[in-house]
């Protein structure tokens, strides 16, 4: 075959693009933490009731975290079956991968049931399947019990993304963005699942950082189905992935790392990182809105990874954003707590829901143009760039 005719042959493989959202689904287990009554239970199950002091701390911290519940797969009575998880540092992690290796595929189905059933079209039609995950590693991985699970069809190309932390959510839109639109036709269906239990602890006076964790993170899994060339007889758009992007923050190094270990994934937290994301915001909007020739960032909807309420408050004060801009990346900090890379995809249904209830013209709160932020180890701050669908009939 002449090389020429290859070229085509690839050219012609390739979708129009962009490649745009169709479907979303979301999940939770069925334990729910208040965080009001949260110290109580947290000192209870850990057994560290005289650790007065600490406990009175963690009740501080868990004020400040703008979050009023979290769900878990965990509970008080899997905790005394299994004590060392609620241990500070007691080698836990064979307990822990039991656990998360058959949940974190359970719980990924339900929010997959959910977006493919909102899709409309044939799970046979999912041509490609990208897993991300933090809790816990395997092989073969949760793309492989998923696929099994909803009996997808044994060709479908799977990608496992594994331990990536909150930024995943962005990376994941970014692999399926560049897989939709080099693959013409193709139909990726995204699904993010993290279960806590892999880093659920007891508290230690010596690690704070690791106390402000175990106010902050929950369960969910989020499901997306991703394709370009949108056929609107049978598919409806909700957000087009006009660009994604990946960016370190300088000097960040030991801004924010997690170590799987015998005790189960370790956390550690510096308390710049609010200040680091601010610091950086500003020149990585700039970057990404260039080529759209935009410079008022009050003129965008965000999907912001609430890693924290003090980093959505940083990105707030940094980019001089109304305070409506992370209504919806505060709504699910507080029903659901960091959930991880699962977490923007939550806001992302978020928004367009509450676009449809308040009547508005697009699934971005009547804007057409917005940004998603994944934040995570490293520093890593992952950028898309989101073109939101009409909404009028
Ligand atoms: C896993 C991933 O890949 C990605 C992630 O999302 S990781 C999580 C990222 N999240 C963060 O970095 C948390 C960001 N921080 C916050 O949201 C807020 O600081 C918070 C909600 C934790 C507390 O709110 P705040 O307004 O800062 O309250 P503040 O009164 O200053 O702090 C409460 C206490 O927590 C302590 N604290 C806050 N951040 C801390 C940290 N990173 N390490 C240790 N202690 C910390 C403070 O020292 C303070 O202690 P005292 O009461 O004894 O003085």
């Amino acid at each position: 075959m002449e090389v020429s005719a290859v070229r085509e042959m690839l050219k012609a493989k390739r979708a129009e693009g962009p490649a745009t959202i169709l479907a979303i689904g979301t999940a939770v287990p069925p334990n729910c933490n208040y965080q009001d009554e949260f110290p109580d239970y947290y000192f209870r199950v850990t057994n560290s009731e005289h650790m007065t002091d600490l406990k009175e701390k963690f009740k501080r911290i868990c004020e400040k975290t703008a979050i009023k519940k979290r769900y878990t797969y965990l509970n008080e009575e899997m905790l005394k079956e299994h004590p060392s998880i609620a241990t500070f540092d007691g080698p836990s992690f064979n307990e822990r991968q039991e656990m998360v290796i058959e949940e974190t595929p359970r719980l990924g189905k339900e929010a997959a049931v959910k977006a493919i059933k909102e899709w409309g079209q044939p799970k046979s039609r999912i041509t490609h399947l990208i897993f991300i995950s933090t809790s816990g590693v395997d092989m073969p991985g949760c793309d492989y019990q998923l696929t099994k699970l909803l009996g997808l069809n044994p060709n479908v190309n799977r990608i496992m993304i594994y331990q990536q932390g909150c930024y995943a959510g962005g990376t994941a839109l970014r692999v399926a963005k560049d897989v939709a639109e080099n693959n013409k036709g193709s139909r990726v269906l995204l699904v993010s699942s993290e279960i806590t239990a892999i880093f659920f602890r007891g508290p230690s006076e010596h690690h704070m950082d690791s106390l402000v964790g175990q106010a902050l993170f929950g369960d969910g899994a989020a499901a997306l189905i991703i394709g370009a060339d949108v056929d609107e007889f049978v598919e409806k758009p909700l957000f087009e992935i006009i660009s994604a992007s990946q960016t370190l923050a300088p000097n960040s190094e030991n801004a924010m790392a997690l170590h799987l270990r015998e005790e189960g994934l370790t956390f550690h937290l510096s308390k710049d990182v609010p200040n680091l994301i601010g610091n950086n915001i500003e020149n990585i909007m700039v970057q990404a809105f260039k080529p759209l020739g935009i410079r008022d960032w009050n003129s965008l909807f965000y999907i912001t990874h609430p890693g924290g309420r003090a980093i959505l408050d940083a990105v707030e004060s940094s980019l001089g954003l109304d305070k409506d801009k992370m209504r919806e990346s505060r709504y699910v900090l507080n029903e659901y707590g960091n959930l991880t890379g699962a977490c923007v995809l939550f806001i992302l249904d978020e928004m367009r829901k509450r676009s449809v209830e308040e009547g508005k013209s697009t699934t971005g709160k009547g804007l057409e143009w917005g940004v998603l932020f994944g934040f995570g180890p490293g520093l890593t701050i992952e950028t898309i760039v989101l073109r939101s669908a009409s909404l009028s009939t």
